[in-house]
Formats: C-alpha cells, sequence, structure tokens
C-alpha cells in the first residue's frame, strides 16, 4: 500500500506536527462505500501541545465548524492518545482546508484523517497506518473516502464493522478529473437518507459488475472501458432529484469529452474523468457549468489531479509559520 511513512522507521514524540491530507472523491459511480480516489486539493492541521486547549480556523471554507472541545479535530485526537495511553489533555488546533465542506469531496474524511495522523504522529507514530484506517472508518462508517484520503492513489476498500481491508491501484498516467461544485451545501447524511434499503439482484448485479470493470479498467490503462463501468444503479438514480442538472449531466458528458461521469460522493459535486490529452476539454467543462447553470445552480469548475501521496507530514517546523506550509509547494 502506498504510504509517506518508511515502516522500518523509528519515530519518537512530538511536541508539534503539521499534515497536508488530500480530498477524495467516493464510488466513481459504481463502487457505492467501496471505490474513492485522491485528489489534488488539501487541508491543512497543526497539533500541538498546549497549557490550555486553542482552536485557529484559518481560510473562507472552515465557517461554522466549533472552536471548543467538541470539535471533532480535537475529539478524534484525544481518541488516538486514549487508544495508545498517551496523555495529551490540552492541544493548539490550527486549520486551514481548500476542501469545500459537505459537497462530496471528502472533506470530513479529510479531518478526521488529519486529526488521527497528526495526533499519532505527536505519539511517535505508536499506531499503524491500518490502525488508523480502522479507526477512520470507525468514525466515518463507510471506507472510501477516509482510504484515499489516507494512502492516496485509487482506493478498493471494504469495513465489516470493525475492520478496513483496502488495496491500492496506481491512477492511470493520462487520468484527469474535472469537478464541478455546486454553490449548495448537501450533507453527506442527507444523501444517504433518500436510499432504498433493499435494492433487485438484476441492480445488484448491475453494479457489482460495473464496479469491478471499473477497478479493472483503471488497473490496466483501458480508458476506452470507463464509459460503460462508470454507470450505476445503486445510488446515483435515488439522489438525481436532490441535484438540479445531474440526470441529464449523466445522460450526455460523454458527447462532450468526458471518458465517464458521476457524482463525486454523496454530491452536490459531479465529477468526469478525462484523457488529460483530450482536445474536448474546455467544451466539456463549458457543458458541465451550462447545464448547471440552465437548472438554476450556479457553479465552480475544478480541474484536479489524482494524487498518488496521502496524508504528507512536516515536522520541525518550528521555524516557519503555519500558512508558510499551507503555501509551500505540494508534493503530488
Ligand atoms: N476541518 C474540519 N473540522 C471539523 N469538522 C469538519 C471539518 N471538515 C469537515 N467537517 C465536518 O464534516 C461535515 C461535512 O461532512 P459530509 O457531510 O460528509 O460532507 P463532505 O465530507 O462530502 O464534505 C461538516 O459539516 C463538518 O461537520
Ligand atoms: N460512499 C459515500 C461517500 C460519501 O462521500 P462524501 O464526500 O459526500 O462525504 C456515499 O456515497 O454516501
Amino acid at each position: 500500500m502506498m504510504s509517506n511513512l518508511g515502516s522500518e522507521k523509528v519515530y519518537s514524540r512530538r511536541k508539534s506536527v503539521r499534515v497536508a491530507v488530500p480530498a477524495s472523491t467516493a464510488n466513481l459511480g459504481p463502487g457505492f462505500d467501496t471505490l474513492g480516489m485522491a485528489l489534488s486539493l488539501y487541508s491543512w492541521l497543526e497539533l500541538k501541545e498546549a497549557e490550555k486547549t486553542s482552536i485557529t480556523l484559518l481560510g473562507d471554507q472552515l465557517y461554522g465548524i466549533p472552536t471548543d472541545k467538541t470539535n471533532l479535530i480535537y475529539k478524534v485526537a484525544q481518541s488516538v492518545f486514549e487508544k495508545t495511553g498517551v496523555s495529551i489533555p490540552e492541544l493548539e488546533i490550527t486549520m486551514y482546508s481548500d476542501i469545500p465542506l459537505t459537497r462530496g469531496l471528502g472533506s470530513s474524511a479529510s479531518a478526521l484523517i488529519g486529526a488521527l495522523a497528526a495526533a499519532n504522529a505527536l505519539t511517535g507514530h505508536l499506531l499503524s497506518d491500518e490502525e488508523l484506517l480502522h479507526m477512520a472508518t470507525a468514525f466515518e462508517k463507510h471506507p472510501d473516502n477516509v482510504g484515499a484520503s489516507l494512502y492516496g492513489g485509487i482506493v478498493t476498500a471494504t469495513w465489516d464493522g470493525e475492520q478496513a481491508r483496502c488495496i491500492g491501484i496506481q491512477p492511470p498516467e493520462a487520468l484527469q478529473a474535472l469537478v464541478v461544485i455546486p454553490e449548495f451545501q448537501l450533507s453527506t447524511a442527507k444523501a444517504r437518507d433518500v436510499l432504498p434499503s433493499q435494492l433487485s439482484m438484476a441492480d445488484a448485479v448491475y453494479n457489482i459488475s460495473r464496479s469491478s470493470l471499473l477497478v479493472a479498467a483503471l488497473s490496466s490503462g483501458r480508458l476506452d472501458m470507463i464509459k460503460e463501468a462508470m454507470q450505476d444503479r445503486l445510488h446515483q438514480p435515488y439522489r438525481a432529484p436532490l441535484i438540479p442538472g445531474m440526470e441529464p449531466i449523466l445522460e450526455y458528458a460523454a458527447e462532450y469529452g468526458a471518458l465517464g461521469i458521476a457524482l463525486s460522493g454523496a454530491g452536490p459535486t459531479m465529477i468526469a474523468l478525462v484523457d488529460r490529452h483530450s482536445v474536448q476539454k474546455q467544451q466539456l467543462e463549458d457543458y458541465l457549468l451550462q447545464t448547471m447553470q440552465s437548472h438554476g445552480i450556479e457553479a465552480q469548475a475544478l480541474w484536479l489531479e489524482p494524487v498518488t501521496g496521502g496524508v504528507i507530514y512536516y515536522y520541525d517546523t518550528e521555524s516557519s509559520s503555519f500558512m508558510d506550509t499551507v503555501k509551500g509547494e505540494v508534493r503530488l
């Protein structure tokens, strides 16, 4: 599995650490709660031992996040300290994120992985990446986003309620992602509430076959198969009424140059997989934005890269400010 940690390396306890964690797109169409891909959009987190807990949120994306001890990052960090028997009751927490909240780009997974990874680094990496994955999935309830944010690349993952299992795939070199992010928010909880509790055998077979084909197509670089392999009958048809413009986009995006198209995670963002050498890139972007607009939705288009690395750790940061790290170059 891809990791930024050398397994043979011995780590000591730290007083402070910074991490950068990629966003993720989950499902990729048919792989509901199992497929995820890390994207080149990041959140940054600093944890420092302190006398008194303080939480500083920087930038425009973290509006509304609590700044007391009910904060997710604080609580998740404490769960790492409890598990490892390390006592760090008070923390200075600083956060900045480029990942928009509740849009289907895995902001919650990125925050969880950031908190787990940074807290674990303070303990001297007493927990393995696999243990962090189990803990993150127990919080998030599905392993797709957290697996991608932790390890990077494309992940296939399962969750049995206690253990997450995850295998990575290197994204094909030609693959780029175009995300169209609507201005409105849609919480994952709300977009899960509309899903049926049962499916027909025919729809189950439809999804298993597409999801399997997609994994094989991505592993072998068969980009010609992606359009068919990204079809889904498990969640997108039920979520479409929540996202104006989604139905025509799913139907016609390939005609405008998408290799394949899906709802990103639980939405409302749509994600097109694109061959970076395509001459239709601008045409596709225009089509997606105009279709949303014609359904009354303002949206932002971003071209993103699949990233092969997951969490990035920054140690010995005493001589640089937090925002210096944020503004520094992120290794893709
Ligand atoms: N940096 C963060 N710190 C604390 N909570 C966060 C952070 N980022 C996201 N969250 C929580 O996750 C929620 C969004 O999760 P979710 O509805 O699953 O959407 P998505 O993960 O697709 O952005 C936010 O409303 C917030 O409660
Ligand atoms: N498999 C989950 C993925 C949710 O992703 P998010 O980025 O919207 O949190 C689902 O489809 O519900």
